[in-house]
Parts: structure tokens; C-alpha cells; sequence
């Protein structure tokens, strides 16, 4: 027998547990409603909303975000598969509540209430690609999910991590400054892979645990933009020219190193995700009130000339609480700034013409 739509979206809703808790039953159950249990849930903690969270990096951030003792209410946004993920993830013994949302018309639904807003929707890279031949499709997907946050929890935190991030980002600023919500502090690119990926590699040329190893990372998210300040890693040591050369090189080109390696399935998503929960980790933690809670990150800032730049920033209560300055660049460090702040300033202006025009 045919299922109506209306059965079939009930059906995906008990699945996936998108209801209010007090409303749902089991499935079929008959003796046991969801309704009659005892658990509350999401007692203490806070409430996060991934928007993509069907995808390579959305499911693996799911369910590390699930593992998250801060969180208190996961939400699971995408256009696809989200009831099979919500499903799966919700069995685990974690605290967080978890509930799964299925296209647009439950993007508002998803995004209610949400302090931390978390976004890896859109299409990833393939071999040849730059991230900037993501805009066309990405932008617009990218605006849609801001409408909704600056509509339905404009207060919450973002971290926006669908690429092109030194474009996105921009697009999400005037998203929010149309809709009257844009506050610069709660705005936040993740560049947290580039910094884990510096850290990393340098690690690995030093012959050090990558976890007592610290590099800044500032610019943007693509190429030259990314620029690793080795002058200033920590704990402090030198690298000979050549080696400057190859962990600028790799560090720059880490995103392609990956696309390449999977040959046409995509683009990092598991060093991705682990960096998301590394970055967001860090945003509730600032929330909570913890202090010295710092940093990389793409955000509105007066670092540079520039309306946008990634740089160190220390998180709190209200988001970016503040902005570390650049620091002392050598000559190498200098020259990579201004290659980087010429493309970034192209980046950033196609992502604001977009709403703009
Ligand atoms: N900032 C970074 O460091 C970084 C790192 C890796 C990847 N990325 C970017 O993250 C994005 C996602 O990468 P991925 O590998 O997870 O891709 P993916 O294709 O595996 O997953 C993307 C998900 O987004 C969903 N989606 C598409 N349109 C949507 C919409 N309108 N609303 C909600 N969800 C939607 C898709 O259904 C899919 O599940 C890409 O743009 C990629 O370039 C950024
Ligand atoms: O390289 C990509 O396209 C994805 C991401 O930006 C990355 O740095 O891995």
C-alpha cells in the first residue's frame, strides 16, 4: 500500500526523534511509549545545531559532538539521511539529547533555541578544484542556513566551515546584517584544520609530540592565504630556509594533499571533523566562562586593512571576547601577509557582492 507523504514524514520524525520528547512514541511499540519514560534529558549543557550533519564531515562531527559532555541537545540538519544518522547516534551512551531534522521545511525547527551553531553543508572539492569554484553552489546554501539562524536563534554562536570560508564567512556577515543580528563576536570561519595540520607537520620535522606543539596560523582558508607564522611556534625553536619552505608549502597545500589522495571522494573530513569539535569545544568553553580560552579563527576584525582575517582570538561568554594582534612577522612572514591579504581582499568582496548585489 502506498504511504501518504504526510504518514511518511510522521514516520521520519518518530525515527528520527525531531518531535518534542513529550509528544513522540515508540514506533509500533505498543507498551512502552517514549512519552512514559523517565528521562529527561539535556538537563545541563548547551545546544547545538549541525547544519550538514548527513555528510563526510557532519556525520563523524555528529557523533563527536555527541560525545561532548558540554553538550547538552544535539540537533542534526541536512537535506539528506538524517533520521538513518539521528538514529545511529542517538544509541550511543552519551548525555547529550539528539535530534535529527530533515530538510528545509524542519530548518527552523532545527535552529530554535540553538546557542552553537555549527555548518559543514555544501559540496566538498575534487581533484583540480580551488575552493573558490565551490562559491557558485555553496553561497546560496550558505545564505539559505544564515536566514535561518539570524530567524530562529540569532544569538547563537556560528562556526562556519563550508568552503570557500575567506567568502562564506562575508556572506554570513551581510546575511545577518540585512536581517538587523550581525554581532562580529559571535562569527566565527573555522580554520582550525590548518592549525592542526601545522601542528602536525611541524611536529613531525622537529621530532616533538604534535600535542606540546603550537602554530599560529592567520590569513584565510585557501592557498596563500594561509599563512603559518613559524616564527612564533611554540616551544620556541628554529627551522633551517629549507624547512620553512616545505612546511609553508604543506601546510598551504594540506586541503589539496587530501582531495588528491581520494581521487575524486572528497575532501578531508575526518582531520575536518576532529578540528570542528576541537574549535567548537573551545567556543563552550568560552561560553561556560572559562578563561584563557584562545584560538585561530576567521573572523571581522581591524588585525589588518581588511574586514575579515583569521588570526588568534579569545573566546568567552559573548564569543570572540578579543583579538591578539599579528605578533612580530620576519621578512619571509611578510612578504606571505601581503600575498595573502591581496587574494584574501578578492575572497572577501565576491562573498559580499553576492548579497550586495
Ligand atoms: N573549513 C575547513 O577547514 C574545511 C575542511 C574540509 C571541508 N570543508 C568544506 O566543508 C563542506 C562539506 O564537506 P563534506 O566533505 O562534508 O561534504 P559532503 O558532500 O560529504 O557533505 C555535505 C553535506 O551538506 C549537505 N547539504 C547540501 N546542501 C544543504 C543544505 N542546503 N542544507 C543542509 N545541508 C546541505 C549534503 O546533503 C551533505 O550531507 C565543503 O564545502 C568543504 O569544502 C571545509
Ligand atoms: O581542501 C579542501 O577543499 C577542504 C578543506 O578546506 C581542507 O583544507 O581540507
Amino acid at each position: 500500500m502506498m504511504q501518504s507523504s504526510s504518514d511518511a514524514s510522521q514516520r521520519i520524525a518518530r525515527i528520527s526523534g525531531h518531535l518534542d520528547p513529550q509528544n513522540l512514541q515508540m514506533e509500533d511499540a505498543g507498551t512502552l511509549r517514549r512519552l512514559d519514560c523517565r528521562a529527561k534529558g539535556g538537563a545541563s549543557g548547551f545546544k547545538v545545531a549541525i547544519l550538514g550533519a548527513a555528510g563526510g564531515i557532519g556525520q563523524p562531527l555528529a557523533m563527536l559532538m555527541k560525545m561532548n559532555p558540554l553538550v547538552s541537545v544535539l540537533h542534526l540538519y541536512d537535506v539528506v539521511n538524517t533520521p538513518g544518522v539521528t538514529s545511529d547516534i542517538s544509541h550511543m551512551d552519551t548525555g547529550a539529547v539528539v535530534r535529527g531534522f530533515l530538510g528545509q521545511q524542519q530548518l527552523e525547527e532545527a535552529l530554535i533555541g540553538m546557542e552553537l551553531v555549527i555548518i559543514p553543508a555544501g559540496v566538498p572539492r575534487k581533484p583540480g578544484m580551488t575552493r573558490d569554484d565551490l562559491f557558485n553552489i555553496n553561497a546560496g546554501i550558505v545564505r539559505t542556513l544564515c536566514e535561518g539562524i539570524a530567524k530562529c536563534c540569532p544569538n547563537a554562536i556560528v562556526n562556519l566551515i563550508s568552503n570557500p570560508v575567506n567568502s562564506t564567512v562575508p556572506i554570513a556577515a551581510e546575511v545577518f546584517k540585512r536581517a538587523g543580528t550581525f554581532d562580529p563576536k559571535r562569527l566565527l570561519g573555522v580554520t582550525m584544520l590548518d592549525v592542526v595540520r601545522a601542528n602536525t607537520f611541524v611536529a613531525e620535522v622537529l621530532g616533538l609530540d604534535p600535542r606540546e606543539v603550537d602554530v599560529p596560523v592567520v590569513g584565510g582558508h585557501a592557498g596563500v592565504t594561509i599563512l603559518p607564522l613559524l616564527s612564533q611556534v611554540k616551544p620556541p625553536c628554529s627551522f633551517t630556509p629549507k624547512e620553512v619552505d616545505y612546511l609553508t608549502d604543506r601546510i598551504q597545500n594540506g586541503g589539496t594533499e587530501v582531495v588528491e589522495a581520494k581521487a575524486g571522494a572528497g575532501s578531508a573530513t575526518l582531520s575536518m571533523a576532529y578540528a570542528a569539535v576541537k574549535f567548537a569545544d573551545a567556543c563552550l568553553r568560552g561560553l561556560r566562562g572559562d578563561a584563557g580560552v584562545v584560538e585561530c579563527a576567521f573572523v571581522a576584525s581591524q588585525v589588518t586593512e581588511l574586514p575579515f582575517f583569521a588570526s588568534k582570538v579569545r573566546l568567552g561568554r559573548t564569543g570572540v571576547e578579543e583579538i591578539h594582534p599579528l605578533g612580530p612577522l620576519n621578512e619571509y612572514e611578510r612578504s606571505g601577509l601581503e600575498k595573502a591579504k591581496k587574494e584574501l581582499a578578492t575572497s572577501i568582496q565576491k562573498g559580499v557582492s553576492f548579497i550586495r548585489k
